[in-house]
């Protein structure tokens, strides 16, 4: 029997988490290892609009994650034995579940992480939306007939499940990330062990939650929270374990790597990005600002395809800052499940920190705060969402991620002189343009160096799309037939003596 987190007496008028759920059983305050709910609420998890605890979480390390890999281990022969369409009904009811209880996820969500509630409630939906879409790729995992070089023998190439997967989650989307890594996983056959982000561990408790009720077998998907650098380089060294899928900080990225070499492990990384969003002066400039709005400013600016540069050539810049601003300038911040909020806190003072470092960094170099430029009035990790203009292309928002509300514009020439700017960077995630000319369009998306372009929208992610990035960026795609293809084997079996 599983317990989820008891009701607290709420001491003021604003009800808790706990009272405002639909189901408040989703809110889980232990682990789920081998089938059952484990572990001590020691560590808490706040809400970023004000610092409540939300409930706490087991602060599990070394023994816990060799004993989730284990019971992952242990499940995984009878999972991959299933057929496809056993695996693919689970996932199927899993997706239900998640598309039933959509508004707890969501309100679970925002209050863990901070993004508006109408963002949440996205999230949630393109979270369902990978494990419905796996769920019917589950019966797609075919193999191939090569024709033989040999009369007596017949050669064919077969896909079985890698074995055991890590996933390591991050806290800018608590739930599609985590449903983009172990909907395929378990779609082909193979088991899981989950660390989501200690930020935001309560979205990833409920999907499992939700994945219990779906029917998902004892230890054949794991969860543990804890000491992240402890658990990860279990996932890292262990040798049952075959994949290790990570988003996350290219600094963090890095470390996996390196750790999984030992064992040979494949990797799935994706990491982080520095968009360029490029308005050519043939632009729908009213269509430009939209698309710079929902790239840039989504979850407050904290996401790895989020625009982190943007160039506007010299005949529409001052149109375009002027109209962007004004959109900027009336935005709503506040608590993301107010009505009619936009922009809510950013996930900690770090991240506030950041953002002041860019922009102080531009200041210095001659650009202008058009808009925004500090905190707000609201306090804690609230930063007005913010406009540079005259950025210099060496400042440093032009070769760091932000992960914050701040949108730098430079100024460019020509097509050839953007696309250098473009390309002068080691990440290579998403790119965005805007321009009507066609020839420019397909110049343009080939020139761009970057696992994903966006022409003219700001909004790219779906879960029929490849999703992944080139250079430091990473490695492997999410998302998509090809999101598959990361947890299978390819073995070739020659038939002699035909
Ligand atoms: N590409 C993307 O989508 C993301 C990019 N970032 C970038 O990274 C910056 C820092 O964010 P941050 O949250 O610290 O990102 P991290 O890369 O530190 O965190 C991502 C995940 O990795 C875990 N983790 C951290 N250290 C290790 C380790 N040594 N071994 C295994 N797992 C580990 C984290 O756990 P825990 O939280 O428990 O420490 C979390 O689950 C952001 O400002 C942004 O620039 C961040 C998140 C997502
Ligand atoms: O920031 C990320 O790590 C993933 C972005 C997902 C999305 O675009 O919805």
């Amino acid at each position: 029997m599983n317990p989820p987190v008891a009701a607290r007496a709420s001491k003021t008028s604003t009800p808790s988490l706990h009272d405002r759920l639909k189901d408040s059983s989703l809110l889980r305050d232990r682990c789920y290892i081998d089938g059952a709910w484990v572990g001590t609420p020691s560590r808490p998890v706040t809400n970023p609009v004000n610092g409540v605890e939300l409930a706490k979480v087991p602060a599990f390390s070394t023994a816990e994650a060799t004993q989730a890999v284990e019971a992952a281990e242990r499940a995984f022969p009878a999972w991959a034995k299933l057929t496809a369409k056993q695996r693919s009904n689970i996932l199927r009811k899993w997706f239900e579940l998640i598309a039933a209880n959509r508004e707890d996820l969501a309100l679970i969500l925002t209050s863990e992480q901070g993004k508006p509630l109408a963002e949440a409630l996205g999230e949630v939906d393109i979270g369902g939306a990978y494990v419905e879409f796996f769920a019917e790729e589950a019966r797609r995992v075919y193999g191939e007939t090569i024709p033989t070089q040999r009369p007596d023998a017949r050669l064919l190439a077969i896909k079985q499940p890698i074995g055991v997967c890590g996933a390591i989650t991050p806290w800018n989307f608590p739930c599609s990330m985590i449903t983009r890594k172990v909907s395929p996983a378990l779609a082909a056959g193979c088991t899981v062990v989950l660390k989501p982000a200690n930020e935001t561990p309560l979205t990833a408790l409920a999907l499992v939650a939700l994945a219990e009720k779906a029917g998902v077998p004892k230890g054949v998907f794991n969860i543990l929270t804890g000491n992240s650098s402890a658990i990860g380089k279990v996932l890292c060294e262990h040798p049952a374990v075959r994949f290790i899928g990570f988003t996350g900080s290219t600094e963090v990225g890095k470390i996996l790597y390196q750790q999984a070499a030992v064992g040979v492990k494949k990797l799935g990384l994706e990491l982080g990005g520095n968009a360029p969003f490029v308005v050519f002066d043939d632009a729908d400039i009213d269509a430009a600002v939209e698309g710079a709005i929902i790239s840039k400013y989504r979850n407050m600016g904290q996401t790895c395809v989020c625009a982190n540069r943007i160039y506007a050539q010299d005949k529409i810049y001052d149109a375009f800052v002027e109209k962007l601003s004004k959109k900027v300038a009336a935005m709503k911040i506040g608590d993301g499940t107010e009505q009619g909020v936009v922009q809510g806190p950013l996930i900690n003072m770090d991240a506030v920190l950041k953002v002041e470092k860019h922009i102080d960094d531009a200041v210095k170099g001659g650009a202008k705060v058009v808009t925004g430029g500090k905190r707000h009035a609201l306090g804690g990790s609230f930063f007005e969402p913010t406009v540079l203009s005259n950025v210099k292309s060496d400042a440093l928002v032009a070769r760091e991620e932000t992960f914050g509300p701040l949108a730098p514009v430079f100024r460019f020439k020509d097509e050839a002189d953007v696309i250098a700017m473009c390309n002068n960077s080691p990440f290579g995630l998403a790119s965005y343009f805007y321009a009507r000319d066609l020839g420019r369009v397909w110049r343009v998306a080939e020139a761009l160096e970057a696992g994903m372009v966006g022409v003219n929208t700001g909004l790219i992610t779906t879960e029929v799309a490849p999703f992944g990035g080139v250079k430091e960026s990473g490695l492997g795609r999410e998302g998509s037939h090809h999101g598959m293809e990361e947890y299978v084997e390819i073995k070739y079996v020659m038939m002699a003596g035909v």
